[in-house]
C-alpha cells in the first residue's frame, strides 16, 4: 500500500522501443511525493513515451515502473489515482462544458462535483459553450479541471502550455499552483522549455535522445551546479561551457539559473549525439 513516502514515481531501467526507434534507455529516476515536476527535453527526447508509461497506455520494453506504489494502469483503483491530459488538450468539440462535467461525473467514481463546477465558474467558462469553441487557453482550463476532479493523486501534463500565449501561458501555470496547493496533489508536466516551467516546478528531469540528463529536486541541483569563468577545479565536471557540476564550494563560482542548467545538459546531450553520429 502507497504511504507518504512511497515515491511517485520510481522507475529502474526502464526502456522503450518502438520497432527500431529507441523513444527512452535506461531510465532509473525515484520522484518523491508532492513535487511539481518539470520534464524538459527537445523533440523527440522521450517525454510523452515516458508520461505515457506513468499512466501505463505505453507498456515498457524493458526495466520497472511502479506509480504510487503500483505497476501503471493496473485495474480501476489505481487508474482512479492517475489524471492525464494528453498533449493539445483533448476535449470533444462537440460537447458542451456541462457535459464534459456530466461525462466526467459517470467515469469517474471519485468525482468532485463542487470542485469542477467552482473551477469552471471562477475561470468564466460558460457551461453551454461547445468545447470546440473554446480558446486554447480555455480549452486547456477545461481538460485540467476534468483531471483534477477525478481527484486523482498525480496529474500528469503532456505539455499543457505548448499552444497558450505568453500571457495565458503565465495565468495557466499560476493558476495550476494554487490549484495544486489546494488539492495537494503530486504533478508532471512536460515542455520543450524550461523557461515555461522554472517558475512553478520543485523537481525537474531533463531527457534528451532517450535518455535522463539530470534529475532531481530543483534546490539540490542548484546547490551543486555553478558558473566558472576559469579553469575548472580537478574535482568538479565541466557540463557545457561554463557549466561545471561540484559537490564542493568552487571559490569565485557563481550560481547558475534553472533555464541555463537545462540548457547546459541538453546542449551537452547533443554534442555527444553529433560526435555519435559521426
Ligand atoms: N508510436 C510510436 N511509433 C514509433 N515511434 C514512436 C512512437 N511514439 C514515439 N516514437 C518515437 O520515439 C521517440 C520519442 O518520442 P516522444 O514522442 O516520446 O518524444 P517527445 O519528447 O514527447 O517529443 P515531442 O516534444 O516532439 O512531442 C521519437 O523518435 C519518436 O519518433
Amino acid at each position: 500500500m502507497a504511504t507518504a513516502t512511497t515515491p511517485v514515481i520510481e522507475t529502474g531501467g526502464l526502456g522503450k522501443r518502438y520497432g527500431r526507434t529507441t523513444a527512452l534507455a535506461d531510465c532509473t529516476l525515484r520522484v518523491p511525493a508532492g513535487r511539481i515536476v518539470g520534464l524538459v527535453g527537445p523533440n523527440g527526447a522521450g517525454k510523452s513515451t515516458l508520461l505515457g508509461l506513468t499512466c501505463g497506455i505505453v507498456a515498457p520494453t524493458t526495466g520497472s515502473i511502479e506509480v504510487l506504489g503500483s505497476r501503471p494502469g493496473a485495474g480501476a483503483a489505481q487508474l482512479a489515482k492517475v489524471g492525464f491530459v494528453a498533449q493539445d488538450a483533448p476535449v470533444y468539440r462537440g460537447l458542451s462544458v456541462a457535459d464534459h462535467l456530466r461525462l466526467g461525473a459517470r467515469l469517474n467514481p471519485r468525482w468532485d462535483r463542487p470542485l469542477a463546477e467552482r473551477r469552471v465558474k471562477r475561470l468564466g467558462l460558460d457551461p453551454v459553450q461547445k468545447a470546440g469553441r473554446l480558446s486554447g487557453g480555455q480549452r486547456a482550463q477545461l481538460a485540467l479541471t476534468i483531471a483534477a476532479a477525478k481527484r486523482a493523486e498525480l496529474l500528469i501534463l503532456d505539455e499543457p502550455v505548448a499552444s497558450l500565449d505568453p500571457l495565458a501561458r503565465r495565468a495557466f501555470l499560476r493558476d495550476l499552483l494554487d490549484f495544486v496547493a489546494e488539492l495537494g496533489v503530486s504533478v508532471v508536466l512536460s515542455s520543450h522549455l524550461l523557461g515555461d516551467l522554472e517558475q512553478v516546478c520543485d523537481h525537474l528531469i531533463v531527457l534528451a535522445a532517450g535518455r535522463v540528463q539530470l534529475a532531481g529536486d530543483v534546490a539540490d541541483l542548484l546547490a551543486v551546479h555553478h558558473r566558472v569563468a576559469g579553469a575548472v577545479p580537478p574535482s568538479a565536471e565541466r557540463i557545457h561551457e561554463d557549466v561545471i557540476r561540484s559537490d564542493a564550494a568552487v571559490p569565485g563560482a557563481q550560481p547558475v539559473d534553472l533555464e541555463d542548467l537545462g540548457m547546459a545538459y541538453m546542449t551537452r546531450a547533443a554534442v555527444a549525439s553529433i560526435g555519435g553520429a559521426a
